[in-house]
Parts: structure tokens; sequence; C-alpha cells
């Protein structure tokens, strides 16, 4: 890390949730894995159930550097009620909301070089009224960038993939891809990989939406009506695209070598194979927003909840990236 890292803020995401625990072992393991410094953002019970180290109260951000070597500085943002691991509730999806909106806010203003957001559950949320399908949108709407101009990239050490479309019914996914969804995707993730990853001139693999994309028409025509289109408007921008390749046979080894992001056309095309290869470090990247924003690969994991099975790793992988974007970002702007 460099001498100077930057302070970033982690909301600590449902406090039912394995959430709470990852980012606690994230900050006893800092040292071995040369984390920056960080501040939590949520529940102190949701911490001292499941963790007996040493908690560093803070009022301001700006106490928290000083703070973090020698406990984990937390900004309080306590759920109505007591939550037990394993068991959510509607006080924990309000602290989860709380604790998102506080510490987006803390990016926002520059009190933090970027957000690191813990694991929610999307129909927690919803019960209460949340109307973003995820957290990418609701981030992009604090920033007052439209959810069609950003995107979720899922990013391990082989592999990056975009889905163009995220959550929704899969039966629903033909009738809301369009051409120019693709293309904003598209765009948002090659200016991404220069901006974030500094790739001065991205691949893009795109996949095809059928089998064997389409096969020329006969199982599918997405490709040759919506996706094909997409691609050659990229390619005149100049940019470096390839497909629609058959999203089966794009992902094994030399195949990944020959892009730098693959675009997939829903949620499973994109996170399976990100999943299988580096479910343990996988990190969740919104492209496209004046923040730095990323996240673990996984979600609340209400079954291993409080039983100390947590992996930490991909909450590390994701303020580690949080922090390399932010020193990448200072240097190049
Ligand atoms: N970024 C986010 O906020 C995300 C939230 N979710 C939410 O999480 C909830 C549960 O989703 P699931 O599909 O069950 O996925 P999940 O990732 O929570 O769990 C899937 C399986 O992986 C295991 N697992 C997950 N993270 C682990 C870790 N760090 N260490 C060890 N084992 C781990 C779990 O125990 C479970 O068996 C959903 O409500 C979903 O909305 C899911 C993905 C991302
Ligand atoms: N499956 C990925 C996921 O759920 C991440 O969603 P978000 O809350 O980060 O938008």
């Amino acid at each position: 890390m460099s001498p100077h890292p930057p302070l970033l803020a982690v909301s600590l995401g449902d406090p039912a949730g394995i959430g709470p625990e990852v980012v606690a072992k994230a900050w006893d393991s800092r040292r071995a894995l040369d984390l920056p410094p960080f501040v939590a953002v949520g529940d102190p019970r949701s911490l001292s159930e499941v963790w007996d180290g040493p908690l560093a109260i803070v009022s301001d951000p700006g106490e928290a550097r000083a703070a973090f070597d020698h406990g984990l500085p937390l900004l309080a943002v306590p759920a109505a009620s007591a939550s037990s691991p394993g068991q959510p509730s509607n006080a924990g999806a309000h602290c989860s909301l709380d604790s998102l909106e506080l510490a987006v806010g803390l990016a926002r203003s520059g009190s933090c070089a970027g957000v690191i957001t813990g694991p929610v559950a999307k129909h927690q949320l919803y019960s209460i009224g949340f109307s973003h399908p995820g957290q990418t949108e609701f981030v992009a709407e604090r920033c007052g960038v439209s959810p069609s101009n950003v995107a979720m990239m899922l990013a391990g050490p082989t592999l990056r993939t975009v889905p163009v479309t995220t959550h929704l019914p899969l039966r629903d996914v033909a009738a809301v891809l369009t051409t120019g969804l693709i293309e904003a995707r598209g765009r948002v993730t090659l200016r991404g990989l220069q901006r974030s990853f500094g790739i001065a001139n991205p691949r893009l693999a795109v996949a095809g939406f059928n089998p064997h994309a389409g096969e020329n028409g006969a199982l599918g025509r997405e490709e040759i009506e919506l996706i094909e289109p997409a691609i050659a408007t990229l390619r005149a921008e100049g940019w470096d695209v390839t497909g629609p390749h058959p999203a089966d046979t794009m992902f094994h080894g030399s195949a990944r070598a020959r892009y730098d992001a693959a675009l997939c056309m829903y949620h499973d095309q994109a996170l399976i194979p990100l999943k299988a290869l580096h479910f343990e470090e996988g990190v969740n990247l919104t492209l496209g927003l004046p923040i730095i924003r990323t996240a673990p690969d996984h979600g609340t994991a209400f079954d291993i909840a409080g039983q100390d099975r947590a992996d930490p790793r991909a909450m590390a992988a994701a303020i580690r990236m949080a922090a390399t974007c932010a020193i990448y970002r200072l240097a190049h702007g």
C-alpha cells in the first residue's frame, strides 16, 4: 500500500448477516494483508455479537485514521432493536440502509476516498420500501448518475465480467435488453477499465444471449437485432470489441486471455463464471460513478452468520481494490 493510503468507509450491511464478521476479520488481518485504514459504519451490537476485538467508536471519520492501529473504528448506526445473527428483521434492514446512506455520503463529501458496501438482503430491503434493484443503483442515484450509465463489474484475478441487466426475473431479460443499453454498459465498462484499472486500450468481449450466440438466428435473433449493432457502434467509436461470443466457450483459460472484461447479457451469465473461479476473492465494483464503490462478491450468508465460519478474503479484496482505484484516480484524475 502507498505510504499515504486513503481512508475508506465500509458499511457493515445487514446486521444479521456475515458483513460485521468479515469486516472485523479484515481489520484483524490488516497488517498481514497490508490493508489501508477504514472506518466501519453500522450497528455496534452486530459486531460485538460475533467478535471480541477492540472497537474504537468515533464520531467523525477524521478520528478513524489515528484509531485504526489499535481498534476497529466505527461510526455507530444503532439498529432500533438488536438482531441475532442469521435472523434478519425489519429493524436490521433499516439499519443496513441507514449505514449505506451514511457511508456513501462520506465518499460523496470527500471525507472518505471510497466506499465498500457490506452485504444486504435485497428481499429484506424491498420489504421496507427500498425501490432500487440493488445497492449499485442506489449509489448511482445518490451520485446523480442514471442507472443505465453505471456498470456492475465483478472482478477476480483472472476474470472481469459485467452484466448488462442485473436484478430482474430471467423471463423479463429479453424485453429489457436494448442496443442502447448494451452500448451504454459497454462504454462504461471500457472507460472504467481505463480509469480504474489503467488499461490504455481495453479489450471487451461481448457474450451472446442465446445458446451458440443464436446459431445465425436459428436459436434466437437477439444477437443479430440487438447485440451486433451495439458492437458495431462501439467499434466505430474506436474501441476493441469482439463478439457476440457463445457464452459457454468464452470463460475457459485461453479465451479469458483474449479480453480484459466480458460483457454479459444477464446476471447469472456474468456471475456464475466469476464465482466459480474466484468466489473467495471476487469484488463487485461499480463503474461510471464519481466516487469509488466496491463490495465483496458474496451476500449475507444468513446460513452461517454468527458461527465464525465467514471467509473475509472477498471483503479484504474489496477494501484493497477500492484503495488501489483511489490511488490510481488521485494520480491520473
Ligand atoms: N452485495 C450484496 O449486497 C449482495 C447481497 N446478496 C444478498 O444476500 C442474500 C443471500 O444470497 P445468497 O444467494 O444465499 O448468496 P450468499 O453469498 O449470501 O451465500 C451463498 C453461499 O455461500 C456461502 N458464503 C457466502 N459468503 C461466504 C463467506 N464470506 N465465507 C464463507 N461462506 C460464504 C453461504 O454460506 C452460502 O452457502 C440475498 O438476499 C441477496 O440479496 C447477494 C449477493 C451480493
Ligand atoms: N449478485 C450481485 C449483487 O447482488 C450485488 O448487488 P448490489 O447490491 O451491489 O447492487
